[in-house]
């Protein structure tokens, strides 16, 4: 069983997260997860904090030497910024009055539709919103990161599989229908676009879509994708809901902030087809080899991996702090006013991306252990390839 907790809030002196159940032997480095981190920040239309901010890594359980040990692997994520911070965010009470009379410190009672705050401050008794958007943060994102970092390594080494993460949509700007899937070898190229975008005019008319949203004073949400390649036939399964993997796949990507859609393969547009055009036809490939056609179900078929590229998509909300503030009602004084706005994120649809990654990569991995077994990489291996021999070549 694999299993994921994150603990920390948006500004307080660091995100930590736990990974248990990972295998013995994956080669994982502080360095690989520093690395994922900084992809997370890239992105066109990210806001101001992402400049100035850092994000410090270091591993403080289940790795020695470079390898997980089998134990929980633990991470934390410092923020640079926790300086600035120190006394809003104080784990301890703060006795001194003047401390508390900063600006910084000041009650956030205008709440801001789209975000938790207005729910936040009713459910756990606050009149400051301030708890509620610090743990509601997209922040703790960079903890998944770190987490899915470990896992995407774990499937890598244990079983060949690889992830790709891209954006197909921002705001009204999309990809063509039918654009080339990127495969792993284009990872750097999407790494190093401004957008995360595969289809290079596309990403020039989304970068164009961000800058006239910023100059309204406004915001963008969008669709990103995630692929992975590699995988064996069986993961997941049919036989109760809650085994089914595009049920778990979906639930999970729904867990990621400001995600508000999930699609397993061709999804709501397979439903506007018929049938004959709508699943994947099976034949035999040339060396005697069960393929498919198409790839219209996204690699999934009963709840369970059908060996085809794992194709899922995420459809992002536009961020919720608008700069040209929306209506809200303040909550200290009753009256209407506008909603409490610092500096924002235009547009995170590149990030969220990434953030969409590492949670398949989670997900896919606990699967593949669900099939496998096994306390290390070598016997995760061992079990896999018994499993795929023993698959009768009639069905193979
Ligand atoms: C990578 C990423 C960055 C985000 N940045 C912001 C931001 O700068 N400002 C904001 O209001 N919301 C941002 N959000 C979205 C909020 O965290 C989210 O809307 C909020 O927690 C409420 O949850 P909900 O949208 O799922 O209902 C971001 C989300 C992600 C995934
Ligand atoms: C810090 C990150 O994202 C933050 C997520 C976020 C939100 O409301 O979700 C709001 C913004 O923070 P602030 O309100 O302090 O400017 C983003 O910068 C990050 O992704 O590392």
């Amino acid at each position: 069983m694999l299993r994921w907790l994150t603990a920390g809030e948006s500004h307080g002196p660091a995100l930590t997260g736990i990974l248990e159940g990972v295998p013995a032997g994956v080669d994982i480095t502080t360095e690989d997860i520093r690395s994922a981190l900084a992809r997370r920040r890239l992105g066109y239309g990210r806001g101001a904090r992402m400049k100035f901010e850092q994000d410090e890594v270091q591993l403080l359980g289940g790795v020695r030497h470079g390898r997980t040990q089998g134990g929980p692997v633990s991470v934390q994520i410092g923020n640079t910024e926790w300086p600035k911070w120190v006394e809003v965010m104080s784990a301890d009470p703060v006795e001194d009055p003047d401390v508390l009379l900063r600006a910084r410190n000041a009650p956030l009672t205008r709440p801001r539709p789209g975000h938790a705050d207005l729910v936040g401050m009713r459910k756990y008794g606050f009149d400051d919103a301030r708890p509620v958007l610090e743990r509601a943060s997209a922040r703790e994102t960079a903890t998944r990161v770190a987490l899915g970092t470990v896992a995407a390594a774990f499937l890598a080494q244990a079983a060949g599989v690889h992830l790709v993460s891209h954006v197909v949509g921002i705001g009204p700007v999309s990809t063509p229908d039918g654009a080339a899937l990127p495969t792993p070898d284009d990872v750097a190229a999407l790494d190093a676009d401004p957008v995360r975008c595969f289809d290079p005019a596309t990403s020039a008319a989304m970068v164009a879509e961000i800058d006239e949203c910023h100059k309204d004073g406004d915001t963008l949400g969008g669709v990103v994708e995630v692929l992975v390649y590699g995988l064996p036939s069986g993961l997941g399964s049919y036989v109760h809901a809650d085994r089914r993997l595009d049920g778990r796949l979906a639930a999970t990507l729904m867990g990621i902030q400001a995600i508000k859609g999930v699609e397993v393969g061709d999804g709501f547009r397979t439903a506007t087809r018929r049938g004959s055009q709508a699943h994947d036809e099976i034949e035999r490939d040339v060396t005697g080899r069960i393929v498919r056609r198409t790839n219209r179900a996204g690699g999934l078929e009963g709840g369970m991996t059908n060996g085809e590229i794992l194709r899922v998509r995420a459809a992002m909300k536009p961020i919720s702090t608008v700069p040209r503030a929306l209506d809200t009602v303040d909550t200290a004084t009753g009256e209407a006013a506008k909603a409490q706005h610092q500096r924002s994120d235009v547009c995170a649809v590149p990030p969220a991306a990434v953030v969409a990654e590492a949670m398949v990569a989670l997900v896919v991995a606990e699967a593949l252990l669900e099939k496998t077994g096994g306390d290390s990489v070598a016997e995760v291996r061992r079990n896999l390839a018994a499993y795929v021999a023993a698959i009768p070549t009639l069905l193979s």
